[in-house]
């Protein structure tokens, strides 16, 4: 029993907006990691990162993804940050993964859009573009697809994932 699909990629790549399309256009369920460790914690990802630390954080998020790899059968999106750790990297050989690409500025505008995320309270931009050139070869080397999101609306990020995963 695997998810259908893991969906990965830094913040603001639509993983959570696109992964819940996706499993409404193949009639699957949907599962993000973030929203399972809020659930185990008891609270928002940024009052885990405030009072308990980054690396609190990433413990709960390792053993998120290992129970929704083992159990979710539908589109699984990961945090941003799930694949810095290898156990997480080393689960997800043999998965239908899809990185999902952004470029910096749109990746900025979409941030700016959406709710707090604790990695980039100060100055957004260069915080992202650190985090992104770090792990751009991370998230290149554990894709079996890469969909480019820049010039697509999300329902078309949608298109072209059915399309590269299509045997
Ligand atoms: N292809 C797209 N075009 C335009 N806006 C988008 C697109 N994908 C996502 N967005 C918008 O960008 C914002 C961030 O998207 P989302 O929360 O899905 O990103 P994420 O990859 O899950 O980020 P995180 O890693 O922080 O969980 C949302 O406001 C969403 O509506
Ligand atoms: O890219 C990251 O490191 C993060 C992304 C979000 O999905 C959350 O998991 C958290 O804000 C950290
Ligand atoms: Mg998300």
């Amino acid at each position: 029993m695997s998810p259908r699909v893991v969906l990965i990629g830094p913040p603001g790549s639509g993983k959570s907006t696109v992964g819940r399309l996706l499993a409404d256009r193949l009639g699957a369920a949907f599962r993000d990691t973030d929203a399972d460790v809020e659930i185990v914690a008891g609270k928002p990802v940024g009052d885990i990162f405030v009072e308990d630390g980054e690396e609190r954080f990433r413990e709960l998020e390792a053993e998120a993804v290992r129970r929704a790899l083992a159990e979710h059968e539908g589109v699984l999106s990961l945090g941003g940050g799930a694949v810095l750790a290898e156990v997480t990297r080393e689960l997800l050989a043999g998965h239908s993964v899809v990185y999902l690409e952004v470029g910096l500025s749109q990746a900025v505008q979409r941030v700016g859009l959406a709710s707090a995320r604790p990695l980039l309270v100060l100055n957004p931009r260069s915080q992202l573009k650190k985090l992104m050139d770090a792990r751009r070869p991370v998230y290149e080397g554990l894709a079996m697809v890469t969909v480019a999101t820049d010039e697509r609306k999300p329902d078309e990020v949608v298109d072209e994932i059915v399309k590269g995963l299509r045997p």
